[in-house]
């Protein structure tokens, strides 16, 4: 069992014909010789509990079949199982999302053929993970990037518009500035309180976001740090004018935008709630605390 796979997919993902690509998955899987159990999920958040069933039956191996949201689910059932330590477990992908943002990062292809390649190889890095703590005392843990405030709202608003891919992301980014009121959040790093008007405040591990929009500066995912990025009262011109800067990252430099590396931070929005998002997936709203566990799990890159 240590060297098998547990594959969990979820059909739902991407805009492509699932059952071909899943076909596919298994036909490599077989040319490799690579052992592997399998199951679909059913619903949204059942990832958790069949990555719960899995290591509990001795699986130390899972691979998502999904996009981000699943990966984000995937990587929730780990942090919250109770039968081993999370660095016990090793994660690989494969990608068949809208915007499979998470593999950026590591330069994973999208190509189903190259991605079995890099599981036979498992090159594997340690990665940091994430844990959000809203008003209610709900717990999220996330593996990618987070964040409250313009992407919580795109990310609410997108629902409907995934299925018209990474552009969707861009076009609904742009349309919803011209709705969105920014409002006053007051942001406490270590010893430091900023108060200002902002449109977004982003928690980073890895670069991508948004379909492949870079917001986070100077990524390094295992150092135990969490890449913050407040952008404050930017509009709908700073963005239309830069965006080529916001696909190559450097629209970090801007000067309404701040970066800062820390291993906690509160935000508190005030007289508004906005949206949180972890990974692209929507999971609160209004006050959150953000704190990072320093190389959580095991993921195979290329
Ligand atoms: N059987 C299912 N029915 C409905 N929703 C599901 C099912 N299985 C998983 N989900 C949920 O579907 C959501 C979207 O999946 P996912 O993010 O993987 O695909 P995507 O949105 O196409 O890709 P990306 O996030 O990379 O843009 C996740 O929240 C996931 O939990």
């Amino acid at each position: 069992m240590s060297n098998s796979w547990f594959i969990i997919a979820n059909s739902t993902s991407g805009n492509r014909n699932f059952s071909k690509q899943w076909k596919e998955i298994e036909q490599l899987l077989k040319n490799k010789n690579i052992n592997y159990s399998f199951a679909f999920t059913q619903f949204s958040k059942h990832e958790v509990e069949l990555v719960d069933t899995a290591i509990q039956q001795g699986f130390r191996n899972i691979i998502s079949v999904g996009g981000d949201g699943t990966l984000h689910h995937v990587v929730n059932g780990i942090m919250l199982q109770r039968y081993v330590k999370t660095s016990d477990i090793t994660i690989a992908v494969i990608p068949i999302g809208t915007g499979n943002d998470w593999i950026k990062t590591y330069n994973i292809p999208e190509k189903l053929e190259n991605v079995i390649e890099i599981i036979t190889k498992k090159k594997i890095i340690t990665q940091d993970i994430g844990v959000l703590e809203t008003e209610n005392k709900t717990i999220t843990y996330f593996n990618n990037v987070a964040g409250l405030g313009y992407d919580g709202y795109i990310v609410n608003k997108l629902e409907s518009l995934k299925r018209f891919g990474a552009i969707a992301y861009l076009l609904s980014g742009l349309a919803g500035l011209l709705l969105y009121k920014k409002s006053i959040f007051k942001i406490i790093i270590d010893d430091k309180i900023i108060e200002t008007n902002c449109l977004m405040t982003l928690f980073g591990i890895c670069n991508f976001s948004g379909g492949g929009m870079q917001f986070t500066k100077d990524v390094n995912p295992s150092d135990g740090l969490l890449d913050i990025t407040i952008a404050k009262n930017l509009n709908i011109f700073d963005l239309i004018f830069n965006i080529r800067k916001l696909y190559s990252g450097s629209i970090v430099h801007h000067k309404k935008i701040e970066t800062y590396k820390t291993k906690t931070i509160t935000v508190l929005p005030i007289d508004t709630k906005p949206f949180i998002q972890a990974d692209g997936e929507l999971i609160g709203s209004g006050k959150v605390t953000v704190k990072i566990i320093e190389k959580a799990i095991n993921f195979v890159v290329n």
